[in-house]
């Protein structure tokens, strides 16, 4: 593991902040720490640049314990959600500023910023203050100037934050391809899900201070390891109580179950489906397009559901009767989460 967290323990008086986090990140990846606002995301990224020191626990990079380490000797190159560029100095001097502190040669410099500015697309606007530039602009200015020195580790926070939606996602590809070629190991800190997705090679999700789970994006939507895991990651209707669907096992101690819009399938009455005797009669309360596909709004007994349906599907009207398919549903008990099948599928003898 390039980057390793052992056992972090960290209070501000008497909020804990960081609750025995323990994670590693292997080399050459870009990780998402994931998480509602006040988790302790920015605290975990602080504790790895060496700007906040943990109360116990060890952080590792490359092998090599950096509890000790000054911040400024610790290799690591910081992005913030504000950018943070030096006002009164140009694209050109702020991408030069960590080397000039470094006192690398002159030459030296030149070529490395001028290398930067054409690998950020900024070719021309060397001399522009960044009063002058757009945010897109000011973030890619922000990138080059942390990856100046050549850091081994970038710690990115909230860097797509500050900057307006369309935008955003382009800077989102652009990074996330921008990381890729240069191999460097990164973490992110967010607290949008889309982006982690988006961009996350893997995500950590932290909430009040402890890792709920880290996987992949798919991994943690397909098996959330926590309840807050299953409901903070992905969609989904959260039902206190199911037993109003039809052909599923009741467990008992349950707090509720989640049912993702995937796991629903509705047919209407003239259409031939599978498990149709397994169906249950829903009415449908609203459909809107979504550009690709239709998000449907069901209403079972006292369960409003909602469902995905295809654009060359035949549409459904509002108020109209229809056939309502659950495939399975995350039920959550506690902090515990398992999938329940419907039964139907598991004894094809059932199926009428
Ligand atoms: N220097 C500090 N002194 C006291 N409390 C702090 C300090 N820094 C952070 N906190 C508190 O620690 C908790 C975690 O903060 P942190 O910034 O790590 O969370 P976060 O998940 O990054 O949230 P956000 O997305 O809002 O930045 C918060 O309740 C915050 O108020």
């Amino acid at each position: 593991m390039y980057v390793e967290l052992i056992d972090i323990n960290k209070s501000f008086g008497t909020e804990k902040v960081s609750d025995h986090v323990s994670f590693g990140i292997e080399k050459g990846k870009l990780v998402g720490l994931l998480g509602p606002s006040g988790g302790g995301k920015t605290t975990i990224l602080r504790m790895i640049a060496g700007l906040e020191d943990p109360d116990s626990g060890e952080i590792r990079v490359d092998g090599k314990v950096v509890n000790q380490t000054p911040a400024g000797e610790r290799g690591i190159g910081f992005v913030f959600q504000n950018y943070a560029l030096f006002r009164y100095m140009t694209v050109y001097e702020n991408i030069a500023f960590g080397l000039r502190v470094q006192k690398e040669n002159k030459r030296k410099i030149d070529e490395r910023v001028k290398y930067l500015i054409r690998l950020i697309g900024l070719d021309g606007l060397e001399d522009r203050y960044p009063a002058a530039l757009s945010g897109g602009q000011r973030q890619r200015v922000a990138f080059a100037r942390a990856l100046a020195p050549g850091p081994q580790l970038l710690l990115l926070d909230e860097p797509f934050a500050a900057i307006d939606a369309k935008v955003r996602k382009e800077l989102r590809s652009w990074l996330k391809e921008m990381i890729r070629t240069l191999g460097i190991t990164s973490i992110f800190v967010t607290h949008d899900q889309d982006e982690a997705i988006e961009v996350a090679d893997e995500i950590i999700i932290i909430n009040q201070g402890r890792i709920e789970q880290k996987g992949t994006p798919v991994e943690i939507y397909k098996k959330p390891a926590t309840d807050f895991a299953a409901t903070f990651f992905g969609d989904g209707v959260w039902v206190r109580d199911y037993s109003e669907l039809r052909s599923f096992p009741w467990v008992q101690g349950l707090t509720g179950a989640l049912i993702r819009p995937e796991y629903v399938r509705i047919s209407k009455k003239s259409e031939d489906i599978k498990y149709q005797s397994s169906a249950s009669e829903g009415v449908v309360e609203d459909v809107s397009f979504r550009g690709n596909s239709f998000e449907i709004r069901v209403r079972v007994g006292d369960l409003l559901l909602r469902a995905g349906r295809g654009p060359d599907e035949a549409p459904l009207d509002i108020k109209e009767t229809v056939d309502v398919f659950i495939y399975r549903i995350l039920a959550i008990k506690g902090r515990e989460v398992f999938l329940l099948e419907n039964e139907v599928m598991k004894d094809d003898s059932l199926i009428i």
